[in-house]
């Protein structure tokens, strides 16, 4: 078996997290930035998911978990120290639902994997269970050799591929563009400008073409 990696899209999406400890608290901070709904279930909470449902990020509800608690959930994690409630959790996911369970992989669909962000640019790293420690000590590796200013790069990459997209150019021409901005050069802040405004010439040069 092989796991399928995606990018999931949770803005505004329902997230349940059955346990409030350490695990939990971990992965709810990463379900948090995603603008995830974040509901916790439990009645012992860290003292960081308390604050965070002082502050209206997480919905707390402060009782063990009851059969149903999931069924609207898009996602859910399950977090407790419990092995049969973690077992029974899992059993009671509907077939169309995500569910991790952090203690026994097995139970559900998915595992998060051990990861670094810079700006756009995301990296995960995965072990299919082998070891998330060293999925944590290679994705501290990679990230030690990203470069300072990748998130200005990756800024710079996005809007231009942007522009190049809303020109309607030929297939071929495109594919030229695109490729073209990865020339190392383009890390340069100065030449980014200077192509910046090469093509918004080109773009005026294109429309006086037209009316004319
Ligand atoms: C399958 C998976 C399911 C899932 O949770 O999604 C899973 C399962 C298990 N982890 C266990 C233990 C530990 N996990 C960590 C740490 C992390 N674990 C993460 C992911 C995953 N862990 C998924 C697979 C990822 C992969 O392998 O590719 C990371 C990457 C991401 C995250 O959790 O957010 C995060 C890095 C933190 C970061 O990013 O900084 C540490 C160290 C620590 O806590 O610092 C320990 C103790 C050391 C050890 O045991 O190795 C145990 C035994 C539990 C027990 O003893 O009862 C199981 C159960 C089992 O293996 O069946
Ligand atoms: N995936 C990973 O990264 C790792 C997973 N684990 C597993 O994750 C699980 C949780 O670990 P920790 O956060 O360290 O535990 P913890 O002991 O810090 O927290 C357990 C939480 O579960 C809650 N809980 C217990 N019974 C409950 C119930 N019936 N309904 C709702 N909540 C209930 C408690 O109130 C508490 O908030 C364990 O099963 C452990 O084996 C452990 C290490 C790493």
């Amino acid at each position: 078996m092989i796991d399928y990696p995606l990018n999931l899209d949770l803005d505004g999406r329902v997230a349940v997290v059955i346990g409030g400890g350490r695990i939990a608290t971990r992965k709810i901070r990463s379900l948090i930035r995603c603008h995830a709904k974040v509901t916790v279930i439990c009645e012992q909470a860290s003292h960081q998911i308390q604050e965070w449902s002082e502050h209206n990020d997480v919905i707390w509800i402060r009782r063990n978990w009851r059969s149903g608690d999931t069924d609207h959930a898009f996602l859910t994690i399950v977090a407790t120290n419990n092995e049969s409630v973690n077992t029974e959790i899992a059993r009671s996911a509907g077939p169309n639902q995500l569910i991790c369970v952090a203690g026994k992989t097995a139970l559900g669909n998915f595992s998060v994997p051990a990861v670094t962000r810079r700006g756009r640019l995301t990296v995960a790293v995965a072990t299919g269970g082998a070891s998330p420690l060293y999925a944590k000590k290679l994705r501290d590796q990679i990230a030690c050799n990203l470069d300072e200013d990748l998130e200005d790069y990756l800024d710079f990459l996005y809007v231009f591929r942007q522009e190049i997209i809303k020109k309607g150019l030929s297939s071929e021409l495109k594919e030229a563009y695109l490729k073209s901005i990865l020339q190392p050069k383009y890390h340069d802040r100065n030449n980014q400008d200077e192509l910046m405004k090469a093509m918004n010439q080109w773009t005026r040069n294109q429309a006086s073409e037209t009316q004319s």
